[in-house]
């Protein structure tokens, strides 16, 4: 068996695509969606990350404000920008760029976030809208990864799905995401013991651990689907995923590769989350009842 590649950077123009149809139908109403982004710190990584999705919101028609700060910022600093975009009426979604830095917590900053504006989906309110199945703004990465199944005809009902790692942002939701679609879910994580043994079992592995190329095909059960989630440096210092491509080609069924897999559909998603919220502002303000 060869696998086939799963390709979310394709998947990811059709999405936009849809998005920007949703944009130009909000500007016929005078409606401007606008997402604002606030980056601390001096992170490349996240440098980059942030102009792709400056550039993806405009290339949409979207508003996007860049508030950027350096790592020196204060906390209270940080709460009182994002209370003043609470309040402002032009701006639908809010997203705080992460990692944070040290002196400030990330957990505090979040749920300052109005939640009707959390396009990220990591406020609380949000988080436990999505655990009891209620609507909800759901974080980008997961909800890729569940696009890319459903747009590649696989289902997770009946499955076992394996995760690797358990962060807030991308492995305690995506088995939460999977348990809705009836998949039974297992998580492992940096102390599980014989990892293998797990992993050997699945029918879908999400690989979220982020160690350059740790999957090979003794991690994979024949015919499985295995979904990429790691961003890593191999030894030159090229980027690369949690599983060895190569490696896994000739067991798994289907296979995201990194780059252009599970990465693309985040800020798709992101982008979807934000025209939403635009879309609630409206029926909200036309009292038609939305989340
Ligand atoms: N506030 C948030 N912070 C972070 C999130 C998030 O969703 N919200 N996720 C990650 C970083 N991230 C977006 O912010 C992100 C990571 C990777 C990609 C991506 O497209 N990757 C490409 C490769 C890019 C490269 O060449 O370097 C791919 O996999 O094809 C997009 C977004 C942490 N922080
Ligand atoms: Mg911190």
């Amino acid at each position: 068996m060869t696998a086939k590649t799963i390709d979310g950077k394709a998947v990811s123009l059709k999405i936009k695509e849809q998005v920007k149809t949703r944009v130009e139908k909000l500007k016929e109403q005078g409606i401007v969606p606008g997402l604002a982004v606030v980056l601390v710190g001096e992170d490349s990584a996240s440098h980059t990350y942030v102009k792709n999705k400056k550039k993806t919101c405009e290339s949409l028609g979207m508003r996007s404000d860049l508030h950027q700060f350096p790592d020196t910022l204060e906390e209270a600093e940080l709460l009182s920008v994002i209370d003043d975009l609470n309040k402002d009426p032009d701006i639908h979604g809010i997203l705080v760029q992460l990692p944070l830095p040290k002196q400030i917590d990330e957990f505090k900053v979040i749920q300052a976030i109005d939640p009707s504006k959390d396009v990220d989906g990591f406020h609380p309110v949000s988080v436990g809208n999505m655990v009891i199945g209620k609507e909800a703004f759901l974080p980008c990465t997961p909800h890729g990864i569940m696009k890319l199944l459903e747009h590649y005809g696989i289902n997770p009902a009946g499955k076992h799905t394996v995760v690797i790692g358990r962060s807030n942002i991308v492995g305690k939701p995506i088995g939460q995401l999977m348990l809705q679609q009836d998949a039974t879910v297992t998580y492992c994580h940096s102390k599980t013991a014989d990892l293998a043994s797990f992993t050997r079992q699945a029918d879908i592995l999400v690989s979220a651990i982020g160690k350059a190329k740790l999957i090979d095909h003794s991690f994979v059960k024949p015919g499985a689907v295995v979904i990429d989630v790691g961003m890593n440096r191999d030894e030159n210092g090229k980027l690369c995923g949690d599983v060895d491509l190569a490696d896994v080609q000739e067991t798994a069924s289907f296979l995201t590769p990194v780059p252009g897999g599970v990465g693309p559909m985040t800020i798709a998603m992101l982008m979807e989350n934000t025209v939403q919220s635009a879309e609630n502002g409206l029926l909200k303000d036309k009292n038609i009842e939305t989340m």
